[in-house]
């Protein structure tokens, strides 16, 4: 492929950064659909997706971005939370652009150098891992948030010896700088073959997808411990049989976790009103993403601290 007036490049680029800083909300604008659950609770992603970017890239050639999207790195206080930390060491260690997002709206501090440290440290040596700062969630600065970010985010990149390639500001709600770092992404990558097949956007599965937006809507008035105690899990799939070809329903069975049972009566609420209401708002999500009419049976149940325990773990997949 080398040599030809137009190279193809593809590879991949990974979005790291503490939780809640925006990147699902960028990897979304970047991917241009939403593959990534978001939610103001921090540490919602448990899984490292990933969603392809296709782009012409500056020399005329075509490029293949693959971005990744990791879970929020933190103090892990559970066995879930060092997991969720080691799905992101992987990520670092398998990616050819590594993308530190920076929020405009919060001073860098401990937890960014620690990461910023350990991206040092696994990729210090090889010269073929680039790195990006994103400084994410612009619109929600201050007149001179961001460039002291951006000087903040210089400082933090000289003290711990990172070499940074660029610096781009972004918003993944209002979409500003998203074609930027694209295309400061795509310039990253080297040349390679077509990575997913053109039809492909993201990579997750039907029932995970199914999944995470049931947990997404539980998400969504939820407090303190709860978000975390939550864990969904995908029954069954099932088009139903006696449907005439004019008018299908797909029957979709979600299993919600909660830790103890006082949670599980808070996800139910009173009466049921909550988990109808969860019901009803992840269900257009899953039509959306099935293109077809869907049956949700949400059911509630305790997996009593599923977080610490490894073979319930293993059973949530993790
Ligand atoms: N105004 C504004 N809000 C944003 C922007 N990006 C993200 N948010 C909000 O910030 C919160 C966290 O966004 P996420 O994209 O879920 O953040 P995350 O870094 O993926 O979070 P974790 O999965 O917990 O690590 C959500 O409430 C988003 O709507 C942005 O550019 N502008």
């Amino acid at each position: 492929m080398s040599g030809t007036a137009s190279p193809y490049r593809s590879g991949f680029a990974c979005l790291i950064g503490r939780p809640n800083v925006g990147k699902s909300t960028l990897m979304n604008a970047l991917v241009g659909e939403k593959v990534a659950i978001t939610s103001d609770k921090p540490q919602t992603t448990r899984r490292s997706i990933r969603g392809v970017v296709r782009r012409q890239a500056a020399d005329g050639g075509s490029a293949e971005l693959v971005m990744v999207d990791t879970p929020g790195v933190h103090r892990p206080r559970t066995l879930l939370g060092e997991r969720l930390n080691d799905l992101v060491r992987d990520s670092i260690a398998e990616v050819d652009v590594v993308t530190l997002c920076l929020p405009s709206d919060g001073p860098v501090g401990p937890g960014d150098r620690r990461l910023a440290e350990q991206v040092v440290e696994q990729v210090g040596s090889r010269r073929r891992t680039s790195v990006v700062v994103a400084v994410t969630r612009t619109d929600l600065g201050r007149g001179a948030d961001v460039p002291e970010r951006l000087v903040q985010a210089q400082r933090l990149a000289d003290q711990v010896g990172l070499d940074v390639a660029h610096f781009v500001p972004t918003s993944g709600t209002r979409g500003d700088g998203v074609d930027v770092l694209a295309d400061v992404l795509v310039s990253l990558l080297p040349e390679g073959p077509p990575l997913f097949p053109l039809e492909q956007v993201h990579d997750v599965p039907v029932d995970v997808l199914i999944a995470e937006l049931v947990r997404e809507a539980a998400l969504d008035g939820v407090r303190d411990e709860l978000p975390h105690s939550l864990a969904v899990v995908t029954e069954e799939v099932v088009p139903r049989e006696d449907r005439p070809e004019t008018r299908p329903l797909t029957d979709v069975r979600v299993l919600v976790y909660v830790e103890r049972d006082s949670q599980k009566a808070i996800v139910i609420g009173k009466g049921g009103e909550r988990l109808k209401h969860v019901g009803t708002r992840a269900r257009r999500g899953i039509e959306g993403a099935l293109g077809v009419p869907v049956h949700l049976d949400l059911r509630v149940k305790v997996a009593k601290d599923w977080q610490r325990d490894p073979k319930q773990l293993r059973r949530l997949g993790f």
